[in-house]
């Protein structure tokens, strides 16, 4: 099956003044189709700036971004935009990702908006009202119909992340990336998000890339991991391949932090 997306090599500098950090020095990943790979390592590794050139958000230095088959590289204006279709991000802060001045329903719906020609997932009606529209969504996240005139501020953390992942599926994106999602939320909550995730991600047949320092969580929702040290992939492997004895030291230093070193023996 052809990957959803691969890159290959990506090199990426920031620069300010005389100063530069070297966030990606050649990294490489693909995500098959419906595949939910996760990237861990800790912070400074290029976790985001990852999340960021495959979100088109940024353009790396050196390398290539297929999606769905098409480079990123040099895409530009209505043709990049056709592009964004088909990836949705989901970050950390759930409070900056809605403006605070319309009712959530409202930002729920935001992308239907963008791209008229996308359809709604769950076999839902687009020609209907929008807001019952964004209310279907909601649920499907989890979340009562009845939150959808609230305003952000009115919801809680794990109320607005809710909110956020139904705004994410609302085009039904071929990609999901989800850049520390859970971090923001207690523990019982990030557990009810997480399984949200990888639950829709098998209803809809959807990718994920799952971005998190904690390797646990994204154990519990990947089929693999990828493992980043200072702007490299040091380690990759499917999950159930965690505890193996070979693994690299770096990801057995993860793994150790959270089940001890007995894991591995
Ligand atoms: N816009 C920027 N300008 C300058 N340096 C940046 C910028 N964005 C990221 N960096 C630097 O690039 C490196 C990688 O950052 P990145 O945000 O990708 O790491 P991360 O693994 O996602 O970290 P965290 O888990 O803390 O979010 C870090 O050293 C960071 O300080």
């Amino acid at each position: 099956m052809k990957p959803i997306v691969e890159a290959s090599s990506l090199v990426k500098t920031y620069r300010s003044g005389r100063s530069s950090v070297q966030a990606l020095r050649g990294v490489s990943l693909s995500i098959a189709p419906g595949e939910c790979l996760g990237v861990v390592g800790e912070s400074g590794s290029g976790k985001s700036t990852v999340a960021r050139l495959l979100l088109a958000l940024d353009k790396p230095d050196s390398g290539e971004i297929v999606l769905n088959g098409v480079p990123l590289t040099g895409l530009k204006g209505e043709k990049l935009r056709q592009m964004r279709r088909h990836v949705q991000a989901v970050f950390q802060d759930p409070a900056s990702a809605f403006n605070e001045r319309l009712p959530i329903w409202r930002s729920v719906i935001e992308p239907l908006d963008c791209f008229t020609d996308a359809e709604p997932p769950f076999g839902a009606d687009r020609t209907g009202s929008r807001k019952e529209l964004a209310a279907l969504l909601l649920e499907q996240a989890g979340l009562d119909s009845g939150y959808a005139e609230r305003y952000p501020q009115e919801l809680s953390g794990g109320q607005r992340q809710r909110a956020a992942i139904a705004r994410g599926i609302a085009i039904g994106p071929s990609l999901l990336v989800c850049d520390e999602p859970t971090s923001s939320l207690d523990v019982t909550l990030q557990k009810k998000v997480l399984l949200l995730l990888k639950q829709l991600q098998r209803e809809l047949g959807m990718s994920i890339l799952f971005i998190s320092h904690d390797i646990a969580a994204a154990a519990s929702i990947c089929d693999r991991l990828l493992v980043m040290k200072d702007g490299l992939a040091v380690d990759e492997f499917p999950v159930r391949d965690i505890r193996l004895a070979g693994r690299h030291p770096y990801t057995r230093q993860l793994v150790s932090a959270v089940h001890g070193e007995e894991a591995f023996t």
